[in-house]
């Protein structure tokens, strides 16, 4: 990597150093490339590590590893809570939470007030690369409290005292984080058949509960209970499980291997009151457990999942006497001492209902729950190949025969799927700009808007990507939908809303906003968060009298038209469904088509005013009426043209269309092909009238066959002709007459039997633009 400067010092061996910069103008560009506040988080995570470990030459590598410039630029202000439908659920994302203090802790009689700022931890990400490095982080910045087996007992009392909780809330709640870990790690896919081992104790009673939210997660679920509680708790318990058919499997009926029949064994024996040695049945129990934690590796082995404590471990010693060594770990409430000496890979806390009370009580640092997860993983989380993760995805196929045609109307089913089935913002999309010189550059945004033709999205007119839209218009957005395993890729072009709307909506958004997009001037380097506080502050106040904040004009909305589509569907084994819309491959049928059906209306409304024009001369000779019939016959042409190519091209784009439509296509296309009566055939004049309509042949006997009225005063040869010449004129305006209406009748037909179907035509056309579909 070229260093166009000495490369600035990152840590220095008394911890890190944070290079600021003002301006961007006056920045010293140690590489070509900045490290801005959106991007800030994962080089100050290596930081710290490098911070802790005082490492000299740990230090050293990271320098010469990341020769980044750390700056702090504005970050985007697209994420307002508006919904993008009214169905959409409200998301509370204020844009500004680090101005809001936190809510004041109530006081419980026997309890000091919470620790501050105990419950408003970061929350880590959730799952995934990101959550593993986030959950180091965290756990390696607030050490996780361990409890004593006798705190633990007391902890029990309390919450079921003077905190006001029963034992089937508790259970229910410790049951559904055990189920939640559970479902976390080992996905349905790959692990299905799971085995629960129950205790006489609570712990027991916490597997019965785990055992019936697995069941509703989809997993089979068996349950090995030999020493049944007979408290109503545990009797309820147990018929909530009968009523699903959950097999009960007495001890001695186990299958004696274990590894063939379960993917996963949840030990729910013992919690931490389990004092001693264990008794029969579950010495034997445990037993097997053990020898199954210890079967060779090439061998298949069932996950174990502890709940609480490993059964059979010392409760504050752990492991002594060659015990169970459970793949996973679900402490609750907080993990008690032996949960130190858990070496397996995953460590996880669950029992989300430990009050500020307790919390402070007992000093406890607990990592923060994500979201509304009843779990969350503590702990160094296991180091992961990348190259082997992978999900195998289960969905329902994507088929050709059931998108919708109008790939805006897919959209919609899938986003309206994605907002019911409860997913975090499924409005956010990848944004991919690229500039004049081609460099790519990609950022979340928010859709704030999708009709039958764009999509909408606000942010800084002077961000990179507005920069970039500038010089290029091309962009592609990018919505991915994790947890329902599919992904929308959406190519177009990009132009600005116009202002009226971009205000109208500016004005709708909640005012802290607004007022954060003022102080938010995108991708500029600013001297540090505090200027964004300050300059924040500074505008609260101005506007707190609740008068209109104005939009910025550096502020507005884009709109992306797309050109292509694709939906994408993951499916088991890589087999994943991918259908594209385009318009591309047919563009220039497309065009020919409308451009015939064009020239066709063209031609017509030609034919139908040169009729016009000739009645209009009082000129009605047969050559003008060729003319008018092979303009027609040029309007039929063009009309047959139309036909072919249309058919040919909307069949070919169309091969799986909907009944209905293939039905409207079959008529307008029979219509089409019915020939059409021609307006001007049979305009001929009889022998007599073509005598009598030569005016110029003065050798005629000017009086022969006409028979003058009574009232006709005829005197001299000047009088007949004057009067013949009045006949004659009044034959032709009457024949005249007659051809125009003929003409216009014969024309009108046409026009009314083709010109909507022409119009059809284009239509269909301009429709058939988005409904090509190809599987890739
Ligand atoms: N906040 C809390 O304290 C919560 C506790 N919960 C669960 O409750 C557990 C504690 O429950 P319990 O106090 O009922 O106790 P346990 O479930 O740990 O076990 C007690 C039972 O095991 C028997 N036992 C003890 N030592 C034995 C031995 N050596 N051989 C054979 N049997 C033995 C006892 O006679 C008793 O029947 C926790 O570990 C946890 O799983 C959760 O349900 C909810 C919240
Ligand atoms: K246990």
């Amino acid at each position: 990597m070229p260093q166009h400067h000495a490369p600035l010092p990152l840590v220095s061996s008394s911890g890190p150093v944070l290079h600021r910069s003002t301006t961007h103008a006056t920045l010293p560009l140690a590489t070509p490339y900045h490290s801005c506040r959106q991007s800030a988080e994962p080089h100050s995570r290596m930081l710290a590590v490098a911070s802790r470990t005082r490492d000299k030459s740990a230090t050293t590598i990271l320098s010469l590893a990341m020769p980044f410039l750390l700056t702090t630029a504005t970050a985007t202000s697209t994420t307002s809570p508006r919904p993008l439908f009214p169905s959409s659920p409200r998301r509370q994302n204020p844009t500004t939470p680090h101005l809001r203090p936190p809510p004041p802790a109530r006081r419980l009689p026997g309890f000091p007030a919470a620790a501050p700022g105990a419950p408003f931890l970061p929350r880590p990400p959730r799952r995934g690369m990101a959550s593993l490095a986030a959950t180091a982080a965290v756990a390696a910045a607030a050490e996780v409290t361990h409890l004593t087996q006798r705190d633990a007992a007391e902890i029990d009392e309390q919450l079921m005292g003077p905190l006001g909780f029963s034992v089937d809330q508790l259970m229910e709640l410790a049951g559904l984080s055990v189920a939640a870990a559970v479902a976390e790690v080992y996905k349905l896919s790959e692990h299905t058949r799971v085995l629960i081992i129950c205790g006489p104790g609570n712990n027991g009673g916490d597997g019965l509960v785990a055992a019936r939210h697995l069941y509703h997660f989809g997993y089979r679920p068996s349950v090995c209970y030999p020493k049944r509680t007979p408290k109503p708790l545990y009797s309820g318990l147990v018929t909530q499980l009968e009523s699903l058919s959950i097999p009960f499997i007495p001890a001695e009926d186990l299958p004696d291997d274990l590894s063939r029949e379960f993917d996963i064994i949840v030990d729910a024996m013992f919690g931490f009151s389990f004092h001693g040695t264990p008794r029969p049945p579950f010495d034997d129990l445990i037993q097997r457990l053990i020898s199954l934690s210890v079967i060779g590796n090439s061998v298949k082995k069932p996950a174990i999942v502890s709940v609480d404590i490993p059964s059979g471990w010392h409760v504050e010693e752990g492991d002594v006497d060659g015990g169970i060594k459970p793949d996973m770990l679900v402490s609750l409430t907080a993990p008690k001492l032996c949960a130190k000496k858990f070496t397996g890979p995953h460590h996880f806390l669950g029992g989300r209902f430990v009050p500020p009370p307790i919390l402070n009580k007992y000093g406890l640092k607990l990592p923060p729950y994500h979201g509304t997860s009843m779990c969350v993983r503590i702990g160094k989380a296991p180091s992961v190949d990348i190259s082997s993760l992978r999900e195998n995805y289960i969905s329902p196929e994507l088929l050709e025969s059931q998108v919708m045609p109008d790939p805006f109307d897919q959209f919609l089913r899938w986003f309206d799927e994605a907002v019911t089935a409860g997913l975090r913002e499924p409005n956010a999309m990848a944004l991919t700009t690229v500039n004049k010189e081609g460099k790519p550059s990609s950022r979340m945004v928010l859709l704030k808007g999708v009709d039958k033709q764009s999509f909408v999205w606000y942010t800084n007119y002077g961000s990179r990507k507005a920069r970039d839209l500038s010089e290029n218009p091309n962009a592609a957005l990018l919505f991915y939908w994790n947890e329902m395993n599919r992904q929308v890729r959406v190519e177009g072009s990009v132009e600005k809303v116009p202002e009226e709307e971009s205000e109208k909506y500016f004005h709708s958004r909640p005012r802290g906003s607004q007022l954060g997009a003022i102080v938010s001037k995108q991708s500029t380097v600013i001297a540090g968060r505090e200027v964004l506080q300050q300059a924040y502050k500074e505008l609260e106040h101005k506007y707190s009298d609740g008068s209109l904040i104005p939009k910025p004009e550096y502020w507005g909305g884009y709109r992306l038209t797309p050109t292509l589509f694709e939906f994408w569907q993951g499916q088991q084994s890589r087999l994943h469904d991918r259908l594209q819309y385009s318009q591309r491959e047919v563009d220039d049928n497309i065009a020919k088509c409308i451009k015939l059906a064009e020239d066709a209306l063209q031609q017509h409304g030609d034919s139908t005013s040169l009729i016009q024009n000739r009645s209009e001369a009082h000129h009605c000779h047969p050559i003008a009426i060729d003319d008018i019939s092979s303009s027609i016959h040029r309007v039929s042409k063009g009309i047959a043209d139309c036909i072919t190519l249309a058919e040919s091209t909307l069949r070919r784009i169309n091969p799986r269309e909907p009944e209905d439509f293939d039905y409207d296509f079959d008529k307008f296309i029979g219509n089409l092909e019915t020939p059409k009566p021609c307006p001007v055939r049979g305009f001929q004049l009889d022998d007599y009238d073509d005598y009598l309509l030569d005016p110029l042949d003065e050798d005629v006997d000017v009086t022969m066959g006409i028979e003058f009225p009574d009232n006709i005063k005829i005197e001299d040869a000047d009088d007949i002709q004057k009067e013949r010449r009045k006949l004659i004129n009044a034959k032709r305006a009457k024949r005249r007459h007659r051809a125009i209406e003929t003409n216009q009748q014969g024309s009108g037909n046409l026009y009314n039997s083709s010109m909507g179907d022409l119009r059809t035509i284009i239509n269909a056309s301009q429709d058939a633009r988005n409904i090509i579909i190809a599987r890739q």
